[in-house]
């Protein structure tokens, strides 16, 4: 990571702060200043003294208190503005990534690298890519460097002055510099070079870890996981799991590993820095015995070396570190700044009372990024306004993907969807999606209270929670939790109740009747739901969902024979479509579908 590309990074971090870069240039310059004042108003104080002048010397004092006293407070309160607004640089990083997360289209969610860059991400707020770290690591990096650059200006005048002052031999005073210059010059390459070896190991190791470090952090969440739980007792994986909980740690050779690297590296670095400091120190001898400088003077040059050896080395520590960290945030960066994929479409949603929606699939086909096979081919169907339609037919048929498709969550890869008579893709696409109300198979409720989740969102109109609540069946469930519809779900906040399978597919239900949306698609809505509940879900079916356009999916046969079309899907075609009596008649998929499901019954009734 260069020096520009350090300072963009800042920039780019902490964005829309403008006292942060003057803070950062101004906390620079006194955190390095503080340690030079100290050296050269000591040196003048020892030289005064040494001349008796002890007015002076006082006067020295008084200057060298101020100063450090002022530059010591400007330096805490560039600090405090750093802190300020690195600290909320995490926060920032969450936002921006939930940001992105939202902004992507659903297809691009699912690809690999964007799963590696959000697990990045993760990191990076919490682990190996710290951003607080970095951002902390830059500052530090151009603290020293200033400080770096103020020990160069003491070496210069020490120079201009020994030739000056000194009663050495010009050529004498020229090859010693030379010598220090080279001598500078190797142990920066040197240490540059150690430092990047040490990055490029722990880069190494870390990434050869990754797998095993996934393991290891996925065991932990497990260990405490309360769905976990249940099973880990069951099945008494105890000793299993801690089994592999101990291969990860043996397996995990990267502390040790590294440490030794960076150790015998370290030796490396510290031998050449050691090597230059005794040769200035050499250096400032010569030119003080020789009386081109004084007492005082050896004193804050020997200081100015001191900091001089400390700077450099931690400028190539902060640079490891920073290379390092680099490897896991540059993944983040750059999934951050890649453009999304954006939704086209434009057109508004005309808004209808009379829920004149109708939709209509034209010769469409599909396959998903990286499949070679059509999982949908050349399916032409339409959704009539006010229908109830089933879609049925065996696992794997195409029927979520259709779903899917409508949603605009993938494009068809032929032919259109057409929301009357205009492609989808012409349609805003939040516009669009507020005609749906959809249950998937795989509903996700969240851990906040339930009239929220239902609602989703903070704003929950109390009448048309209670009407939904009645319509469902959910009120005596509702009753009888602690706080009501207050209530929270799920334990991962440690104080909520956890509804059953069934409780929490009807909860999913509520949610989708709330939004109240000109079509309904119900996505296995009763897999979960015990006979009763089921039958009433049908039974108020149509009180349920009005006039509104309704597409159900089902294994269960029996629940689409209230539907006014059933389509059946095979192999990702259309096979066959009318009403029940017409399909049972055809003896087709849908009549042996049925057939199967209906003799199962029936004979498990005669035997019991
Ligand atoms: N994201 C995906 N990437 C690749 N293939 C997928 C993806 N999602 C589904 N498939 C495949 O597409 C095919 C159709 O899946 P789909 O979920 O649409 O079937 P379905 O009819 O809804 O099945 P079920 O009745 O089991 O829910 C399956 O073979 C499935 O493995």
């Amino acid at each position: 990571m260069s020096i520009k590309e350090m300072w963009n990074y800042l920039i780019f971090q902490t964005k829309g702060y403008r006292q942060l870069g003057a803070a950062i240039v101004a906390g620079a310059v006194c955190g390095a200043g503080i340690s030079y004042i100290n050296s050269i108003l000591y040196a003048r104080i020892i030289d005064t003294l040494l001349l008796e002048q002890y007015t002076t010397a006082v006067h020295y004092v008084w200057i060298m208190i101020l100063a450090v006293l002022v530059v010591r407070l400007v330096y805490i309160m560039c600090n405090q503005i750093f802190e300020q607004y690195a600290s909320p640089s995490r926060d920032e990083t969450k936002r921006r990534t939930a940001e992105k997360a939202f902004s992507m289209e659903f297809e691009e969610i699912e690809k690999e690298e964007n799963q590696i860059a959000f697990r990045r991400t993760r990191g990076g707020v919490n682990g190996a890519g710290d951003i607080e770290a970095q951002l902390d690591s830059i500052y530090k990096f151009f603290t020293e460097c200033v400080k770096v650059l103020f020990a160069l200006v003491f070496l210069l005048i020490l120079i201009v002055q020994s030739a000056q002052g000194a009663h050495v031999a010009v050529w004498k005073i020229i090859l010693m510099t030379a010598l220090l210059a080279g001598m500078f010059a190797f142990s920066f390459w040197v240490n540059v070079r150690v430092s990047e070896s040490i990055g490029k190991k722990q880069v190494e190791l870390n990434h050869e870890n990754e797998r095993i470090n996934f393991l290891y952090g996925y065991l932990f969440k497990i260990f405490t996981s309360e769905t976990a739980a249940k099973d880990i007792r069951l099945y008494g994986m105890q000793d299993y799991l801690c089994g592999k909980n101990e291969t990860c740690i043996n397996a995990s050779s990267y502390f040790s590993e590294e440490g030794i690297f960076e150790g015998k590296n370290q030796a490396k670095f510290s031998f050449v820095i050691q090597l230059l400091a005794g040769y200035i120190y050499v250096y400032v001898a010569v030119m003080a015995m020789s009386g081109a400088v004084s007492v005082g003077d050896v004193l804050m040059y020997s200081g100015a070396i001191i900091t001089m050896m400390t700077g450099v080395q931690n400028i190539l520590m902060q640079y490891n570190q920073i290379n390092y960290r680099n490897e896991y945030l540059k993944t983040y960066e750059d999934f951050i700044k890649r453009p999304n994929m954006h939704y086209d479409g434009t057109l508004p949603i005309e808004k209808r009372d009379d829920n004149e929606y109708e939709l209509s699939f034209r010769n469409v086909s599909f396959c998903y990024p990286g499949t070679a096979d059509d999982i949908l081919k050349n399916v032409s169907l339409d959704f009539k306004i006010g229908q109830k339609m089933a879609l049925v037919g065996r696992n794997g048929a195409g029927k979520t993907t259709l779903i899917k498709l409508l949603l605009r969550l993938y494009e068809p890869t032929g032919g259109e969807i057409c929301l009357n008579g205009i492609n989808i893709e012409k349609y805003d696409y939040e516009e669009y999606l507020q005609i749906f109300s959809v249950v998937f198979q795989d509903f996700k409720l969240f851990a906040f209270p339930l009239d929220e989740n239902i609602a989703a969102g903070g704003q929950v109109d109390k009448r048309r929670l209670k009407q939904v609540l009645t319509k469902i069946g959910l009120n005596e469930f509702v009753e009888g939790l602690p706080k009501k519809e207050y209530t929270l779900l799920y334990q991962e906040n440690g104080e909520g109740v956890t509804p059953s399978g069934g409780e929490a597919q009807k909860v999913a239900i509520a949610r989708a009747l709330y939004k109240d949306a000109p079509f309904v698609i119900l996505d296995e809505p009763t897999a979960a739901l015990d006979p009763i509940a089921e039958a009433g879900i049908y039974e108020n079916f149509d009180s349920l969902v009005g006039e509104k356009t309704a597409v159900y999916i089902s294994h269960r046969m029996s629940s689409c024979k209230f539907c006014d079309r059933i389509v059946v899907l095979d192999h990702g075609k259309i096979a066959e479509e009318g009403t029940h009596e017409s399909l049972m008649e055809r003896h087709g998929i849908y009549a042996k579908l049925y057939q199967t499901q209906a003799e199962y019954y029936v004979t498990a009734q005669a035997g019991a």
